[in-house]
């Protein structure tokens, strides 16, 4: 049974990208304020948060714990523990540059614009240097071994991390799932503002 995916667009985005990855198809599931209530309510959601993932008849939650476990299960984590630690790193620290990205769409116009400029101010100044000294470094195709395991200008003066992203977006299921019509979701829009506000009543 494919994996059922319950949650919007926010954290469980990056669990969409890595089944993508992975090339495993997935279902998705949560639109609604009854359909929250109702996972509430079945104790569905460990800590009453989404996301959710549904998988191998178990129901996981904490971005963390999915993301490790759909890494480890689709061979996307590493050869050995050493690895692993260096993937859990960059994970924890891509995770707090995409918070103050997921959270902008929620702010007051003024504070919005403030929170993306932050956000580019801290990827330009703090993140894309070690991913891209990383990639310097050791010379390799990616930031962690040599397989597998992101427009912008904003990259402009990050050459190495520019040219890593082009390999990622050519890896055929990255490829699949960057073209229209595929699971990837849009960048959130005054809509999608909306549906989680009244699902998750923020
Ligand atoms: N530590 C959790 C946090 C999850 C989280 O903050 N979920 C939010 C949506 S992005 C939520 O469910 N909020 C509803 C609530 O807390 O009642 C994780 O990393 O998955």
């Amino acid at each position: 049974m494919a994996p059922l995916l319950l949650s919007r667009q926010g954290k469980g985005g990056v669990d969409r990208w890595l089944l993508a990855t992975a090339g495993v198809e997935f279902e998705e599931f949560l639109e609604t304020r009854e359909q929250y209530e109702k996972l509430q309510k079945d104790g569905c959601l460990l800590f009453g948060q989404v996301p959710l993932v549904e998988i191998d008849g178990m129901l996981l939650t904490q971005t963390r714990a999915i993301l490790s476990y759909l890494a480890a299960k689709y061979n996307l984590y590493g050869k050995d523990l050493k690895e692993r630690v260096r993937i859990d790193m960059y994970t924890d620290g891509t995770q707090d540059l995409m918070m103050m990205i997921i959270w902008a769409p929620f702010k007051a116009p003024q504070e919005k614009e403030e929170s993306y400029a932050l956000a580019v101010k801290r990827a330009k100044t703090c993140y894309f240097p070690v991913f891209e000294k990383i990639l310097k470094d050791h010379r390799e195709a990616f930031l962690v071994g040599n397989q597998l395991k992101l427009s912008a200008p904003v990259l402009s003066d990050f050459p190495l991390l520019q040219a890593f992203k082009t390999r990622i977006s050519n890896i055929p299921t990255i490829k699949k799932f960057l073209q229209p019509g595929s699971q990837r979701k849009p960048p959130p829009d005054g809509h999608y503002v909306d549906v989680v506000r009244t699902v998750l009543k923020f």
